[in-house]
């Protein structure tokens, strides 16, 4: 009788840890299917009791983890007026990136008036960088809202403090960072012939531009050339020259143009 009783309380033993098992298997079947885009919400009523399952999983860390493992990120520097913004008009025309300037995201915000917007004019008419939580808080909202998972993000990161806040704040790490390379002379020649309106194109604050881009900037892509991440390219030649020397560098990531293949 005992041990009749024994085996009984074995075999619902078993049972409940192949249920348990069971339940496990269609759980992470449906999740990773989830991951990939192919279905967005439980595909099946009779999955639904698994639901609860995730609540035994280590929590993720909220929404940084969006941007790791799957997208993108080419980060894109040089200095003040080199060709960055018309290099990234042509990339994502042809590699379908999502294109987020640091420098127009902060102009979006002063255009709201805002008291952030108020004391990032002060920060752009003295060609001086704005705290890294403000620019970072600005992508990261642009990032969420895109839903795209191909980012040329321009003009970031400026100075460590960048480089630092994106890594805590984002999770992010660059696949590459694209680096124009262009003398001083022809960047203060293009930016004055920009004629853009800018509250910062002027010889005064062209200068101080130029001092924080050789203080704060090159010892960022100094960081990212140890890495291997840099891609230094000559932007001191024609648009379209300067876009062959691009195309050379996507093609090493395995991006080709839209239009010949899907990337
Ligand atoms: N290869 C090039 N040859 C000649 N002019 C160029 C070239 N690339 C860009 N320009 C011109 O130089 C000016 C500055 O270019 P752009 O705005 O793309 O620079 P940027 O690096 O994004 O500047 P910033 O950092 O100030 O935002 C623009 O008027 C643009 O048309
Ligand atoms: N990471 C950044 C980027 C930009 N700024 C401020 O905006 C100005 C213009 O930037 P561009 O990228 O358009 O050259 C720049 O001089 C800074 O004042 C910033 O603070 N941080």
């Amino acid at each position: 009788m005992a041990s009749n009783g024994a085996c009984d309380t074995m075999r619902v033993f078993l049972l409940a840890v192949g249920c348990w098992l069971n339940l496990l298997i269609k759980y992470y079947a449906m999740e990773s299917r989830a991951n990939h885009n192919q279905v967005s919400h439980c595909p099946n009523k009779c999955l639904s009791c698994v639901q609860w399952l995730p609540l035994f999983k280590k929590k993720k860390q909220n929404s940084i983890e969006k941007f790791q493992n799957h997208d993108i990120i080419v980060y894109v520097l040089g200095g003040p007026g080199c060709g960055k913004g018309t290099q990234c008009s042509k990339i994502v025309e042809d590699f379908g990136f999502i294109h987020l300037s640091a420098g127009e995201l902060l102009e979006t915000e002063v255009k709201t008036g805002s008291e952030t917007g108020k004391m990032i004019q002060e920060f752009k008419k003295e060609g001086k960088l704005v705290p890294s939580e403000v620019v970072v808080k600005l992508l990261k909202q642009a990032m969420q809202r895109s839903g795209n998972r191909k980012f040329l993000i321009d003009g970031f990161p400026r100075n460590e403090e960048n480089r630092l806040t994106a890594e805590k704040m984002l999770g992010i790490q660059p696949t590459i960072v694209l680096v124009f390379d262009c003398s001083e002379e022809e960047m203060i020649r293009r930016v004055m012939q920009r004629n853009q309106g800018r509250v910062d194109d002027n010889m005064d604050t062209i200068r101080k531009r130029l001092k924080v881009y050789k203080e704060s900037t090159l010892p960022v892509i100094d960081y990212y050339a140890k890495k291997g991440k840099a891609r230094k390219i000559n932007a001191e030649r024609p648009v379209e020259e300067v876009f062959r020397s691009v195309e050379a560098v996507f093609s090493e990531l395995g991006l080709v143009k839209r239009g010949k293949t899907i990337v």
